[in-house]
């Protein structure tokens, strides 16, 4: 049976208006001064000296071309001079080896030039990436989950895969302008005529080479939002983790359909605008074409009726070939330019976007130890939810004290403890740790204290000894780490590994072993006992443990509760015995709080779904 046809997905995540819809041709030309500025101020950032060392090659080179058609000059006077050849050309020589000198300077100069590039354009590019790293690591945890913000940051991502092109297009369009001016310099000299009719001749191709950017990147545009669903498809697809999900389910042939079928839109996208495009380069190419040959016929007419002199005509050709070839340079690169600032623009506006929405909150340190957590009258809403998922708790737990939060699904207990953890900040009311409002804290500091295994905790591809202490400065030795595993049962498990604690944990990676998923629990319990933090929040830890790792976990944080707050957050009613206090959640509320004894002897919601858990 054929695959069935894919979902048509209606990805409504636009992010704001494209910002080429107001942009005129004069606006991008304006924009090109300031985009120039940004990658030599990025540059000189990185690599003063590489961007000294491309300044002065670019200086050489403007020299080299001025020299070369100046000398090209007097040599050709020379050769056309009368007389005897030979002593026309002995004449000539000494311009000629002028123009050598030249050419070989501007040869060195273009080399050394690629190679100041090649010292800064790597480094460029990983400052780039890792900002975008950091800033989307930092940004609070809740402007996530806001519209459009994965669009931005997939737009962004283009930004930083461009940026490896800046210093390359801008060193191309500055040694473009500085042949030209030199070039056009001497052409004037030569007459004046024939520099405007040049620039008739190439305008054209510039305006159609940046109406050509504006084409591509409005298909870019309009592809971001499929290109980011995809992106996430390929990666859950094709990783092995998902592999026994997607064959047994026959999601397979629907999954890769699916993604051509996606492909094949982006590609219609892109192949929409190819007709638009061929239609800019013919008539920017004909406009051109005609004005370049008004400029032959003109340079032709001077010289026929004596305007200039023959070996002059002989320099303006070249000239003209130069001065050509340097502004069709300066509008390729000129668009190119324009092109990869487009993408720089939105990695800037991310960038922005991400630092309006990276925690503010005060700078105090946080009193240790934790002694207590208060939630008062909290509300916290998800963006574009109608309900809040957390609607007006409030709640005080303190050190020495286990607390269980029960409810069923989509109840808000998961909510409720980012908003304890301070992950996320409440709508309204207030959250405090030892009576200071978690706004007034530094979120840094704060997070030293706490320790969290959430419901879908990562697998993170490192070592076991990384897996653990990962979040923890280094220590010497590792009894601390054979200590947490110890705790959790894993201890036999790490040591058959082949390589004990060293061994990475990612099959997929060469040399790796996997863990089995209850394994893995245990290791991100490892993590936070490792820890030793004062705010211990544990979503439904043991979800995946055979009994014997449940019992060893439960025992584990009895025996370490003295010291710190413990939030248990599970749907296995019976693991509640070990809290001293229960707390029910309803669409946000809590509607039933009280000991094991008292809920389960009750009437409320904890004995119904007891009694559910043993009704089979
Ligand atoms: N990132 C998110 N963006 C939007 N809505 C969310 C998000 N996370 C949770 N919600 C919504 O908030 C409500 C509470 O979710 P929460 O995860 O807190 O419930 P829960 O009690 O932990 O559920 P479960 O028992 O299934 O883990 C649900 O209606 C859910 O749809």
């Amino acid at each position: 049976m054929p695959p069935p046809p894919p979902a048509e997905l209606r990805y409504g995540g636009r992010y704001s208006k494209n910002p080429l819809e107001d942009a005129t041709f004069a606006a991008m030309c304006r924009r090109l001064p300031s985009v120039l500025a940004q990658t030599a101020r990025m540059a000189w950032r990185i690599d003063r000296a590489a961007v000294l060392l491309l300044a002065g090659c670019q200086l050489a080179v403007g020299v080299s071309a001025a020299v070369l058609l100046t000398f090209t000059a007097r040599a050709m006077r020379s050769v056309l001079a009368a007389g005897p050849v030979d002593e026309r050309i002995h004449q000539a020589l000494p311009a000629v080896l002028v123009i050598a000198a030249a050419s070989g300077l501007g040869r060195v100069a273009t080399a050394l030039s690629s190679y100041a590039d090649g010292r800064i354009t790597p480094r460029l590019t990983t400052e780039a990436d890792s900002a975008l790293v950091a800033a989307v690591c930092r940004m609070e945890a809740a402007a996530r989950a806001e519209d459009g913000c994965a669009d931005r940051q997939e737009a962004a991502e283009m930004g930083v895969v461009r940026s490896h092109l800046m210093v390359q297009d801008a060193t191309r369009l500055t040694a473009a302008v500085v042949r030209m001016v030199t070039a056009s310099g001497v052409l004037s000299v030569l007459h004046p005529l024939m520099l405007p009719l040049l620039l008739l001749a190439v305008v054209p191709a510039g305006v159609g080479a940046v109406l050509h950017a504006r084409v591509t990147y409005e298909t870019h545009y309009a592809n971001v939002g499929d290109r980011n669903v995809r992106q996430n498809l390929r990666g859950w697809a094709t990783s092995a983790k998902f592999t026994d999900e997607i064959r047994a389910n026959s999601m397979t042939g629907y999954l890769v359909f699916w993604y051509r079928a996606m492909s094949e839109r982006i590609d219609a996208h892109t192949l929409a605008a190819a007709p638009r495009m061929l239609r800019i380069v013919l008539t920017s190419s004909a406009i051109g074409g005609v004005f370049l040959v008004i400029t032959w016929a003109a340079l032709a007419w001077l010289t026929a009726s004596g305007r200039i002199e023959l070996a002059i005509a002989g320099t303006a050709v070249v000239a003209v070939q130069t001065t050509l070839a340097a502004l069709s340079q300066v509008v390729i690169y000129g668009a190119a330019m324009f092109h990869t600032a487009l993408y720089l623009a939105d990695m800037d506006g991310f960038l922005e976007y991400a630092a309006e929405r990276a925690p503010k909150r005060g700078g105090l340190t946080p009193t240790r130890p934790v002694e207590e957590v208060c939630l008062h009258e909290v509300v916290y809403h998800y963006p574009g939810k109608d309900s809040p998922a957390v609607a007006g708790v409030s709640l005080t737990v303190r050190r020495g004290e286990i607390l269980a939060v029960v409810g069923e699904n989509g109840s808000g207990k998961s909510t409720l403890t980012r908003l304890l953890a301070a992950l996320f900040l409440a709508d309204k009311g207030r959250v405090t740790w030892n009576g200071h409002d978690v706004t007034d804290l530094d979120p840094d500091s704060l997070w030293e204290l706490s320790g969290l295994v959430p419901q879908h905790f990562a697998q993170w591809p490192l070592s076991v000894r990384d897996n653990v202490t990962l979040g923890q400065p280094r220590e010497e030795g590792d009894d601390r780490v054979w200590q947490a595993l110890e705790a959790v049962g894993l201890r036999e498990t790490i040591e058959d590994l082949p390589a004990g604690l060293d061994t990475l944990l990612a099959r997929e990676l060469w040399g790796g072993s996997e863990l089995s998923g209850g394994q893995w629990q245990r290791l991100a319990c490892a993590r936070v006992l490792y820890r030793g933090a004062g705010l211990v929040i544990l979503d439904e830890p043991t979800s995946q443990m055979d009994a014997r790792g449940e019992h060893n976990i439960l025992e584990r944080i009895k025996a370490l509760a003295a010291d710190c707050i413990t939030i248990v957050v599970t749907h296995q009613l019976v693991n509640t015995k070990i809290a001293d206090r229960i707390i029910v959640m309803d669409h946000g509320r809590i509607t039933e709080h009280g000991t094991y004894d008292e809920l389960a002897d009750g009437a409320g919601t904890f004995a119904e779904l007891l009694a559910l858990s043993t009704d089979r």
